[in-house]
């Protein structure tokens, strides 16, 4: 398959955007260190000046960043610790707000994140009916898909874990049962956060597969992590992000070559 059949063209004549990142900045605003001092009314006086409390730490932690992304690409994002990739990510997805810059996206993303909301003391059958909800599935198609999730998820090859609750589980049976419950329906917009890398080789082979499925079924996906071999392995193109800027985007094997000869001279 050539990549104009994977993107159906526009009726414009070009490809078809569906997230676009316009000069996005992402500052975290941390509380103030308690000094004991400073009652309600200095409280309010600050408010009413603008001034952040004594103490305050801002975090830009996403400057400035752009990109379009298209129908049925893969997009991996890498870069080192720290340097802006999930807040990236929560940001597209509308988790985050911008601080400036705009994020403009097709339908509605969804973010598949290692803290996503998934309830530990509830069995992974309960949370297969709970995550599919949340994800968009009607009851019907949560019936119907039911024992694909949890056969694709491989929680239950080691003993009837799906009837138990989820603290049970090891963190890589959690993972992929997320992966597992976003992947079973299609997305226009998919961001995954490190969620390939707690799986075993047969699952990484199983979701690699899965991700190119939903790329032909004309979605986005975007993949941070930090495994190399799975973003060149998954994606086409590559976003690298270093102390919140972006150094480089382009085709994945180039960028993932230029970012390992950064990190073997820091
Ligand atoms: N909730 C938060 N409050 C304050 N600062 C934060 C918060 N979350 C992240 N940060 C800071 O924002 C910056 C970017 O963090 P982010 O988690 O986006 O990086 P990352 O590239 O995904 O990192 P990693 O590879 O370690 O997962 C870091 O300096 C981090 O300390």
């Amino acid at each position: 398959m050539t990549d104009t059949d994977r993107n159906p063209p526009a009726p414009g004549g070009g490809r078809v955007p569906t997230v676009i990142a316009d000069g996005v900045h992402v500052t975290y605003r941390t509380g103030g260190v308690r000094t004991g001092r400073g009652g309600a009314a200095s409280a309010l006086g600050r408010i009413l000046a603008r001034r952040p409390a004594a103490g305050t730490r801002e975090v830009n932690a996403v400057k400035g960043v752009s990109f379009t992304a298209h129908r049925g690409e893969a997009i991996g994002l890498i870069g080192s610790n720290g340097s802006g990739k999930s807040t990236l990510l929560k940001a597209v997805a509308g988790l985050l707000p911008t601080t400036r810059g705009t994020v403009w996206t097709s339908g509605r993303p969804s973010l598949l994140g290692v803290d996503a909301a998934l309830m530990a003391d509830l069995t992974g059958e309960r949370n297969i009916v709970l995550g599919g909800l949340a994800t968009g599935m009607t009851r019907h198609e949560i019936r119907e898909r039911y024992a694909g999730i949890v056969e694709f998820s491989g929680v239950n090859d080691k003993g009837d874990f799906v009837s138990l609750p989820m603290r049970t589980y090891s963190s890589g049976m959690s993972a992929r049962l997320r992966f597992s419950i976003a992947a079973a329906r299609s997305h226009d917009v998919l961001l995954i956060d490190e969620a390939l890398a707690t799986g075993d080789a047969a699952f990484r082979r199983r979701s690699r597969r899965r991700i190119e499925e939903l790329r032909a079924e004309a979605g986005t996906v975007f993949l941070v992590s930090h495994s190399n071999a799975s973003i060149t392995a998954t994606c086409d193109r590559a976003l690298w992000l270093e102390a919140g800027t972006l150094r480089m985007d382009g085709p994945a094997k180039e960028v993932v070559a230029a970012y390992e000869r950064f990190t073997e001279r820091t």
